[in-house]
């Protein structure tokens, strides 16, 4: 099932899984379509748009809060004006449920901020 993605909980990765192929990855990518998927289906990028440096970096501030409510972390690049995320799970190199999941919280926060 890979519906109501916002309400779920990220589980514990502890490695030694496969990373999600790309087959498995579509249904998930469906239900956070202004995510792109990187080209080697390893990841997965969303920039947001803000009025100034200041909501950028309190949007990056919020989604560290959910980061660590959820042990889930992503890499963020911001300057002013943007953010810049990236979903990824370090410990198998490739995307999990815990990266979309990540995503849909991460939609649900981004209020006016515009895709790129
Ligand atoms: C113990 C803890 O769950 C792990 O070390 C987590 C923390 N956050 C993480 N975040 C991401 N993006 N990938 C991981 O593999 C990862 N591992």
């Amino acid at each position: 099932m890979t519906d109501d993605l916002a309400a779920r909980t990220c589980t514990p990765c502890k490695g030694g899984i496969p990373p999600l192929s790309r087959d498995a990855i579509a249904p998930y990518a469906k239900q956070v379509p202004q995510w792109q998927v990187g080209e080697d289906a390893t990841r997965i990028t969303r920039t947001f748009r803000f009025r100034n440096y200041a909501d950028a970096f309190a949007f990056v501030a919020r989604v560290s809060e959910i980061a660590e409510q959820q042990g889930h972390h992503p890499d963020i690049t911001f300057g002013w004006g943007y953010a810049t995320v990236t979903l990824q799970t370090h410990k198998i190199k490739g995307l999990h449920e815990n990266d979309f999941i990540m995503a849909a919280r991460i939609d649900e926060i981004a209020g006016d901020a515009a895709a790129a």
